[in-house]
């Protein structure tokens, strides 16, 4: 099953309320909403605030990707806010272990999110915490980037490690998805699809999302 989460980064933020309303009655599975502190990645966007008052709009599962140095100082304010899953990038926690506990201490599914350089390996010592690896295809701080190939080996890597941990986890994949990069990460292993450009650059988001689902 193709499941799509809308990366809200690419909505219309005027109108977000609104935004959110087209793409859930449009299909849409999740919200992604990307969270950029100018230091981890060169762009800023989205606080605990927009979070909290996207919980007090919609029911969806919302899944929130930190894109921040040090994240273990702002999981307790995400989660409060109503994350449902929240990721964090290796590279940005001296003690990743110890704050994917932290979240799951939450009731929050934790992720872990690989930048295109940071190997599949880089999980083996947490796959068996993890409730989700988030994938990114393109280098994070931006959208409407044009999605890496070369990750596709990656998203295989990182199938073949949650195979040989005997768990159910998703795979999920970030960055320059749209009708023609979705279905090779899919034959490679992922299981859920983030789409900022593909979605919010379309006037019709249902035709936009069933042609990711590939309806
Ligand atoms: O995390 C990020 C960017 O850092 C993404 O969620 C983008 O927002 C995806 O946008 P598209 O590549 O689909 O336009």
């Amino acid at each position: 099953m193709v499941r799509i989460a809308p990366s809200l980064l690419a909505a219309d933020f005027l109108n977000l309320a609104s935004e959110v309303d087209s793409v859930e009655k449009a299909g849409a599975d999740i919200l992604h909403i990307d969270v950029m502190d100018g230091l981890f990645v060169p762009n800023i966007a989205m606080g605990s605030n927009v979070v909290s008052a996207l919980r007090e709009h919609t029911s969806s599962e919302l899944d929130v990707h930190l894109m921040i140095e040090n994240p273990e100082r702002y999981v307790a304010d995400f989660c409060k806010a109503g994350a449902d899953m929240l990721s964090v990038h290796v590279e940005a926690t001296t003690h990743l272990h110890r704050t994917i506990q932290l979240i799951k201490s939450h009731q929050v599914k934790a992720g872990v999110v690989l930048n295109p350089a940071t190997p599949a390996s880089m999980l083996n010592y947490v796959i068996d915490d993890v409730d989700f690896v988030l994938v990114m295809t393109v280098n994070p701080g931006f959208g409407g980037q044009s999605f890496i190939l070369k990750m596709l080996d990656k998203i295989k890597a990182v199938r073949r490690l949650i195979e040989a941990s005997g768990r159910e986890i998703d795979i999920e994949v970030d960055g320059g998805i749209n009708a023609k990069t979705l279905p090779l990460c899919r034959e490679a292993g992922a299981t859920l699809f983030v789409a900022g450009s593909a979605i919010f650059n379309e006037q019709d988001r249902e035709l936009a999302i069933n042609r990711l689902k590939g309806i």
